[in-house]
């Protein structure tokens, strides 16, 4: 674990690092070296002249001095480390989490790493700051005063010494056999706060549908879950924890059998024996407290283990040498993907000029996100590829990209921050006239205009404080503000108001005057109006073209609009 904390600290950290195993090493040597002048101690006081005991108790007194101290200092630097512990590790983990390509990001996920960076990071930063403290002392000052011992009776010392080994042995089995039942403690643990956040949650459409019960559920069975894993863990550690403190005693009494034979035939004096009882007595508590905290510390070693996983989870390539294109239109060459195994997209082949509306349509689940998804590079394709002015993704590298793209998802997250600070997130530097543009054309000037503070209203932890409309034209006007040449819009069907509407639909004719957008399409206009369409089916382009080209002719197209259209009460047209 040690070698671990000096990973992740390191080299800059790493002199603190050392000081504090220094320091505490220094104070437990110290601790067990006053325990060991308990024996010179106990044996002045004994012996017939009483007054022999200063100089021992002058060396105690020294020697506890000393471990105070150093144990003083040692905690304050504990502290210190801890600290940079965890700044270090939420430097790391927000490194990486801006390298993680956008596709990592799931609900899932994103909870997982609430968890850890709150919790995984703390239970790793506990480490230096209070673990290592009594474990050293657990391990170093008994091992010191039975160094110690040897000065005073090298058998019993050696009694010890052999017994030292054998009681790490009983700690180790003991580590090692609860530790096979973390994972499914750690699972559990996962899947009971999961499902009291999703039982939270659903709360809504639960007792709407009255499934109350069904969710209620659910929630008991991963909390029955994690009770019973619980109760194993406990009954699995509990033969390591008594066998630990059996052995300890059993240590314990073939000392005292032995000293007390010795003193029977006279090759140790009865001062001696008392004082070695009295100090091995001492440091029993401090062995049995680092046993206990073994869990603690294998639970941290564990949690610094997933914090590392995060870290170091695969990235996306980038390119050695980026490379700018010269043009923005797009060209899906031959593209092939899929989440897991299954191919979601097969052979995907299109172009979108630089400039004019292209829309997607087909039936949910055909793959039209997943294509939204790959022009912006989510993740790579595994086939194939996707091109921006006929250079690959993959060599324009993320830098290049971001400014080249604009994304407006269903899943609008606004940051807690003003309105203002959410819409400038797509250009900081954009001018107020320019910002005024993009709201006005996003329908976002209405929606300021009746915000109590306008422009400087805070929107709340993921923009909860506004509607699912006013949400998506926050996220429309920090496209228009970006102003990148290729915007990629689904049209959430969810926010489809009259109003709503209209705006989205103003948004994109303006858009697609001098931009290559690209639509995931559900209103019948943005079809109609399409350049071109792209209908696609299990993962394939089936048919592609104009409304006109492709509305008279027998297939998927036709089919999606006759549905579209009877569901709007509108009449099949193929007028030109
Ligand atoms: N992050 C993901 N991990 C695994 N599978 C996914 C993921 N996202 C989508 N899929 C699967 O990929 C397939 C295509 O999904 P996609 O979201 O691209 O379809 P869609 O046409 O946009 O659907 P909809 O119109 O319902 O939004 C589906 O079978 C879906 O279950």
């Amino acid at each position: 674990m040690i070698r671990q904390l000096f990973a992740v600290l390191g080299p800059a950290h790493t002199p603190a690092l050392r000081r504090l195993s220094a320091l505490l090493i220094a104070a437990a040597l110290s601790q067990g070296i006053a325990f060991a002048t308990l024996v010179p101690l106990v044996r002045a006081l004994l012996s017939p002249d009483p007054a022999s005991a200063w100089a021992p108790l002058g060396g105690m007194v020294v020697a506890a001095s000393v471990a105070v101290v150093a144990q003083f200092i040692a905690q304050r630097q504990g502290f210190r480390v801890g600290s940079a512990v965890a700044r270090r590790l939420h430097h790391r983990l927000g490194d990486a989490i801006a390298r993680l390509p956008l596709g990592w990001f799931n609900p899932a996920r994103v909870g997982e790493l609430a968890r850890t960076s709150n919790q995984r990071v703390m239970a790793v930063m506990t480490v230096p700051a209070h673990l290592l403290r009594p474990l050293c002392n657990g391990v170093v000052s008994p091992a010191a005063a039975i160094a110690a011992m040897y000065l005073f009776d090298w058998r019993l010392a050696l009694v010890m010494t052999l017994f030292a080994p054998v009681l790490a042995l009983v700690a180790k089995r003991a580590s090692d056999i609860v530790q096979r039942s973390d994972s499914a403690r750690d699972e559990a643990m996962v899947e009971s706060a999961n499902r009291v956040v999703e039982f939270t949650r659903n709360q809504p459409v639960l007792r709407a549908f009255g499934q109350e019960g069904r969710g209620r559920r659910l929630l008991d069975e991963a909390l029955r879950t994690r009770r019973d894993v619980d109760r194993s863990m406990i009954w699995r550690s509990l033969p390591g924890l008594t066998g630990f403190g059996f052995m300890v005693r059993v240590g314990f009494a073939v000392m005292l059998v032995l000293g007390v034979a010795f003193v029977m035939d006279d090759t140790l004096d009865v001062p001696t024996m008392l004082a070695v009882t009295v100090l091995v007595a001492r440091f029993l508590e401090p062995m049995t407290v680092a046993a206990d905290l073994s869990a603690a510390l294998r639970l941290s070693s564990n949690a610094l283990n997933e914090v590392n996983r995060v870290i170091q989870e695969p990235t996306l390539p980038e390119p050695v040498t980026p490379r700018l294109p010269a043009s923005t239109e797009v060209e899906f060459d031959g593209v092939g993907f899929g989440y897991g195994e299954a191919a979601v997209l097969r052979d995907v082949s299109f172009r979108m000029p630089a400039r004019g509306l292209t829309a997607l349509v087909g039936p949910s689940g055909s793959g039209k996100t997943t294509i939204a998804r790959l022009l912006a590079r989510f993740w790579d394709v595994d086939a194939g590829a996707v091109r921006i002015g006929g250079i690959p993704v993959t060599d324009i590298g993320t830098e290049g990209l971001t400014p080249l793209v604009s994304t407006v998802f269903q899943d609008v997250y606004l940051f807690d921050g003003t309105v203002r600070d959410n819409v400038l997130l797509g250009r900081p530097d954009a001018s107020e006239d320019e910002l005024r543009a993009a709201a006005t054309l996003a329908g976002l000037d209405e929606v300021v205009a009746e915000l109590p503070e306008g422009w400087e209203t805070t929107v709340g932890e993921g923009g909860t404080r506004l509607s699912g409309g006013q949400r998506q034209r926050v996220s429309i006007a920090r496209a228009l503000v970006k102003d990148s040449p290729i915007v990629v819009l689904d049209e959430a069907t969810a926010s489809l108001d009259p109003e709503n509407d209209a705006i989205i639909q103003a948004a994109i004719s303006t858009l697609a005057k001098d931009k290559a957008l690209l639509v995931i399409a559900h209103r019948l206009n943005t079809v109609t109006s399409a350049d071109r369409i792209l209908v696609l089916d299990e993962g394939r382009i089936v048919q592609q073209g104009g409304h006109h080209e492709l509305v008279d002719v027998p297939g998927p197209y036709q089919e999606f609009w006759r549905s579209r259209s009877r569901a709007k009460g509108w009449r099949l047209s193929s007028a030109r």
